[in-house]
C-alpha cells in the first residue's frame, strides 16, 4: 500500500519515465536481427530518435494525408510509432495481396487496455486472432450468410416502410429518422425487440456505450496503452483520466451487452417467444445441451457474439443512409432516373420490396456509391500481422498494425474517375445495367479478408429497401432557410474526422411525389406482416 501511495504521489514522474523505458526496450527488441529483419523497412517519412513518427501523424481528415504520403513513398509507407510498428496500405493490390491473399499472417487485432477497461474485451470484431475469435465469428456468421439474411427481409421491408410514414410526419427528420430505421432493424433481427424511439432506454445505453467506444479508440489519446502495467492506477491518482473515462463508460457497455439479452432469456424461461438470432440460439443450447453449466456456457457465447451486432451495425449503416440522402440531393438528375424505373417496375399500386431487386440497378447503383462516396470506415479496422512478412523486398515486421487507407482505394480517379461527385451512374451500363468492369466498392468498404465485414449482407439488404421505398415515396430535395436559400450541400459532405465517419449533415427535406404515394405510405400502416 505505503509503494502504491508513493508511486501515486510521484505519478507526474514515473508515466513518463515508463513510457520513455517502454520505447527504448521496444527500440532494442526491433533492433535484434531475425531471417527477413536484414531487409529494409518499407519508406515513409523520417521518424523521431525516439518518438518515431508520432508528431508527424495527420489529425484532421488523416485520410487525405495518408493518400500525399502513398503518392510520396508509395503503396506502403512505414510509420514508426511507440511499440506499434505500423504500415499504411494505401493501393487496392498491396491491400488484396497483404490481407486477402496471406490473409493467415495479416487477421489479428491489436488487442487495447481501454478495451479491456471498459468491457469491450468480448467484441469479437476486437479480439486477437484466437479460437475464441474462430468460434464467435462461425456463430455470428450462421446467422447473418447470405443465404441466410433473406429470412430478415419482412423486417428491413416492414421497417422501411414505416420510416417513409414518420418522414411523411417529419419531412426534415432525416438524421433522426434514419438512425431509427437502422436501430430498429438490428434490434429486431438479433433480439426480436421492437424499438419506436432513438429514446428507448436500450437506445440510450447503447448509445453511450459506443461514444465511450469512439474516445477509447482515438489512437494514441491514453498512454496507458504504452505502459499497460500501470493499468492499477486508481482513478484518483492525477493522470489516471483513462480511468475515470472507464468508470464512466463501462456500465453502459454492460447494460448494451446484457440487457437486450436478459430480456430474451427471461422470456424463454418464461415460455415466451421472441423470434430472433438471439432466441434461436437459447432455445439451440436448451435443446443440445441438458447441463446447465454447458447451456450457461452456450449462452453467455451466443450473448457476447450477438452483442457486436448493434455496436457494429448500427452507426455504420446508418452513417452509409446518411450518405445516400445526401448524396442523391446533390445529384438530382440520377434521383429522377432511378425514380422513373421505379415507377415502371413497381409501378403506382405498391410499395418496392426485396422481389424487385434484380430489376432495380439504378438502387442497387446508389447504394454502391453511397458506400464509395463517403466510406463510414476509412480505415476500415487496422489488422496486426503475426510474423515476420516480405513483401516486394521490404519487410514487415511481426506485430505491425496494417492501416488500409480504403478512403484513398474509394477515391482513386483512376478507378473512379471524379471521385469527389456522387454519380451512381459509374456503375452502369450504357443499356443501365451494373458494370461488372467497375470495382465494387464493397470490396473495400467492408474491409479485408477473413476480417472482412460479416454484416455486409444484411447492411446491403437494409439500405436497398430503404433507398428504394424512399425513392419511389419521395423527391428529396436541399433544406432552405427562411429566406429561400438552399443549404450548402457540398459542405454537408465533408467528413467528419474520426474512427467511424459520414457527412456533416444531411440539410435535405423529404417531399412526397404525389398523391398517390402519400396513399401508398398510409395505406402501408394497415399491411399485416
Ligand atoms: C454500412 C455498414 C457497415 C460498414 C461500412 C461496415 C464496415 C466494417 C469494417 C470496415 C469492418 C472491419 C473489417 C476488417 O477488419 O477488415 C467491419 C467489421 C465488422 N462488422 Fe461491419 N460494417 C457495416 C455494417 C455492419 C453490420 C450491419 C453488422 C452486424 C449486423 C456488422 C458487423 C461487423 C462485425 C461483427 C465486424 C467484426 C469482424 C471481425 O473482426 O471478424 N457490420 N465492418
Amino acid at each position: 500500500m505505503g509503494l502504491v501511495l508513493l508511486l501515486s504521489e510521484n505519478l507526474r514522474v514515473v508515466i513518463p519515465l515508463a513510457i520513455a523505458l517502454g520505447f527504448i526496450l521496444y527500440k532494442h527488441r526491433q533492433s535484434k536481427s531475425s531471417g527477413l529483419r536484414s531487409l529494409p523497412l518499407p519508406p515513409g517519412p523520417k521518424p523521431h530518435w525516439l518518438f518515431g513518427n508520432v508528431f508527424d501523424m495527420p489529425l484532421e481528415r488523416p485520410w487525405e494525408g495518408f493518400r500525399d504520403w502513398t503518392d510520396t513513398y508509395g503503396d506502403l509507407v512505414f510509420l514508426d510509432l511507440p511499440m506499434q510498428p505500423t504500415i499504411m496500405v494505401g493501393s487496392a493490390k498491396a491491400a488484396f495481396d497483404l490481407m486477402e491473399k496471406r490473409s493467415h499472417l495479416y487477421s489479428d487485432r491489436q488487442e487495447t487496455v481501454m478495451d479491456r477497461l471498459m468491457y469491450w474485451d468480448w467484441d469479437f470484431g476486437f479480439l486477437s486472432y484466437t479460437a475464441k475469435w474462430r468460434k464467435h465469428r462461425k456463430q455470428f456468421h450462421q446467422h447473418f450468410a447470405p443465404t441466410v439474411v433473406s429470412k430478415y427481409h419482412p423486417i428491413q421491408v416492414q421497417n422501411a416502410r414505416s420510416y417513409v410514414r414518420r418522414m411523411l410526419e417529419n419531412p426534415t427528420g432525416t438524421v433522426d429518422e434514419i438512425r431509427l430505421t437502422f436501430a430498429a432493424i438490428i434490434m429486431k433481427v438479433t433480439y426480436g425487440m421492437t424499438i419506436t424511439s432513438m429514446h428507448d432506454q436500450f437506445i440510450e445505453w447503447a448509445q453511450k456505450a459506443l461514444e465511450g467506444l469512439s474516445y477509447a479508440k482515438v489512437p494514441g489519446a491514453y498512454w496507458i496503452e504504452f505502459v499497460p502495467w500501470l493499468s492499477w492506477i486508481p482513478s484518483w491518482v492525477p493522470g489516471a483520466s483513462f480511468k475515470k473515462l472507464a468508470e464512466q463508460y463501462r456500465s453502459y457497455t454492460e447494460r448494451m451487452v446484457h440487457y437486450p439479452f436478459e430480456t430474451v432469456r427471461e422470456a424463454a424461461d418464461n415460455g415466451i417467444e421472441m423470434p430472433s438470432v438471439v432466441y434461436s440460439l437459447i432455445k439451440e443450447a436448451r435443446e443440445t445441451y441438458t447441463d446447465r453449466k454447458e447451456q450457461e456456457a452456450m449462452e453467455i457465447d451466443a450473448r457476447d457474439t450477438m452483442g457486436v451486432a448493434y455496436a457494429a451495425g448500427f452507426d455504420t449503416t446508418t452513417a452509409a443512409g446518411q450518405g445516400f440522402i445526401l448524396g442523391i440531393t446533390i445529384n438530382q438528375e440520377f434521383q429522377r432516373r432511378a425514380q422513373a424505373e421505379l415507377d415502371s417496375v413497381v409501378g403506382p399500386n405498391r410499395l418496392p420490396d426485396f422481389g424487385d431487386y434484380e430489376s432495380l440497378p439504378c438502387c442497387r447503383a446508389i447504394v454502391l456509391e453511397a458506400m464509395r462516396w463517403l466510406p463510414v470506415t476509412p480505415f476500415a479496422i487496422p489488422h496486426k500481422s503475426t510474423q515476420d512478412d516480405e513483401y516486394n523486398g521490404y519487410l514487415i515486421p511481426k506485430g505491425t498494425t496494417l492501416i488500409p487507407n480504403s478512403w484513398g482505394m474509394l477515391h482513386n480517379p483512376e478507378e473512379y474517375p471524379d471521385p469527389e461527385s456522387f454519380k451512381p451512374e459509374r456503375f452502369l451500363t450504357k443499356d443501365g445495367k451494373l458494370n461488372p468492369e467497375i470495382r465494387d466498392p464493397t470490396t473495400f468498404s467492408f474491409g479485408y479478408g477473413r476480417r472482412i465485414c460479416p454484416g455486409r449482407f444484411l447492411s446491403n439488404d437494409s439500405l436497398f429497401i430503404v433507398v428504394a421505398t424512399t425513392l419511389h415515396c419521395f423527391n428529396v430535395v436541399a433544406e432552405c432557410d427562411k429566406d429561400g436559400n438552399p443549404a450548402d450541400l457540398l459542405a454537408a459532405s465533408q467528413m467528419m474526422s474520426g474512427f467511424l465517419s459520414g457527412p456533416t449533415a444531411v440539410p435535405c427535406v423529404y417531399k412526397p411525389r404525389s398523391e398517390a404515394a402519400i396513399k401508398l405510405i398510409h395505406d402501408s400502416a394497415n399491411e399485416s406482416w
